[in-house]
């Protein structure tokens, strides 16, 4: 488990991370998100003890990181941003290398050697040096290295930054199929990884808190979130749906013709509003309930006033 109790970290007179308190436990697959500039790397290297925060502290499994940190550490997975490693080295010869460093007895680094290679599908650049490798496979090749100790805390700083679709779903589905005793953060900036893969979603913006709950919870803040839509075969009149009993807004897309109407808070509008279709026979070809947009609560919650 990692407890973190006031943290907060100031570049000079800048404050990058705010008064964060949390908790994560084992199980848990966190997205960490927030605006470029949040403070999302400066807490992850807080978290994995490469930072020293500026007061405050993070704790993994009761024990203070400040005091213990290359004992923790040994149980931590760290990818950080870009993609650190040594650039002359093969791939081979890197996570072997560090295998080593991480102290793998001889038979543990052969089996998890071949396990980490083939989970992240490095077959075909063992014998590359990282130098030559595309951004993608460097940014694998860090993944890899953060994974060759199976390690109980993974802690990955925008995991599928520079990765082809194909790889981002590959790694995504690695990360969401890892044992369920691990407790794994991710940082990003894809909204959409955060329902494909966690199940619980963390948003920072200039460096303080502002969400903490599971992707359903977040989605349910969108505006969105249960939204009726309606496309019109052809132009009728709709007046008479903002007057609907529970609906508290219309939106009306010009270029595509579709009226989206927009639910009082916990109010439920599909049933009332395909009544009034039905009475007053409009002309209705599609019609489409929304769960809720991430990236429009995204803004909306990283776009409040800030503190620091
Ligand atoms: N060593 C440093 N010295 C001074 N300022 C720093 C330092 N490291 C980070 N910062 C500043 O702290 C703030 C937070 O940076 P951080 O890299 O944690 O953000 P982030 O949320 O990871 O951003 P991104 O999404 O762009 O990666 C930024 O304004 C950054 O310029």
């Amino acid at each position: 488990m990692i407890s973190v109790k006031n943290l907060s970290k100031s570049f000079g007179d800048f404050t990058a991370v705010n008064d964060l308190s949390f908790e994560v436990k084992a199980g848990d697959i966190v997205g960490f998100l927030g605006p470029n500039g949040a403070g999302k790397s400066t807490t992850m290297k807080m978290l994995t003890g490469f930072l020293t925060p500026t007061t405050g502290h993070v704790r993994v499994n009761g024990r203070r990181m400040s005091k213990n940190a290359s004992q923790l550490q040994r149980d931590i997975g760290y990818l950080p941003e870009g993609a650190p490693a040594y650039a002359d080295m093969t791939t081979f010869q890197f996570l072997n290398f560090v295998s080593d460093i991480r102290g793998l007895s001889k038979q543990e680094k052969h089996a998890r050697l071949k396990e980490v290679i083939e989970q992240v599908e490095l077959q075909e650049v063992l014998d590359k040096t990282i130098d030559t490798l595309s951004k993608g496979f460097k940014r694998r090749v860090g993944l890899a290295q953060a994974m060759v100790h199976n390690p109980q805390i993974l802690i990955l700083d925008e995991p599928t930054d520079g990765l082809d679709p194909n790889q981002k779903q590959h790694v995504r589905k690695l990360i969401k199929n890892l044992s369920k005793d691990k407790l794994v953060i991710i940082s990003t900036h894809i909204l959409e990884e955060v329902s494909a893969v966690c199940n619980r979603v963390m948003i920072i913006a200039d460096g303080a808190m502002r969400f903490d709950g599971t992707p359903m919870q977040l989605q349910q803040q969108s505006k969105y979130h249960q939204a009726v839509t309606l496309k019109l075969s052809y132009a009728a009149d709709i007046t008479g749906l903002l007057e609907i009993d529970g609906v508290a807004d219309m939106q009306v897309d010009k270029q595509t013709g579709e009226v989206t109407l927009f639910p009082e808070p916990g109010k439920h509008i599909l049933g009332p509003i395909t009544e009034h279709v039905q009475h007053f026979r409009l002309p209705i070809d599609r019609l489409h309930v929304d769960d809720g947009r991430l990236d429009d609560v995204f803004v909306q919650i990283t776009s409040q006033e800030s503190t620091r």
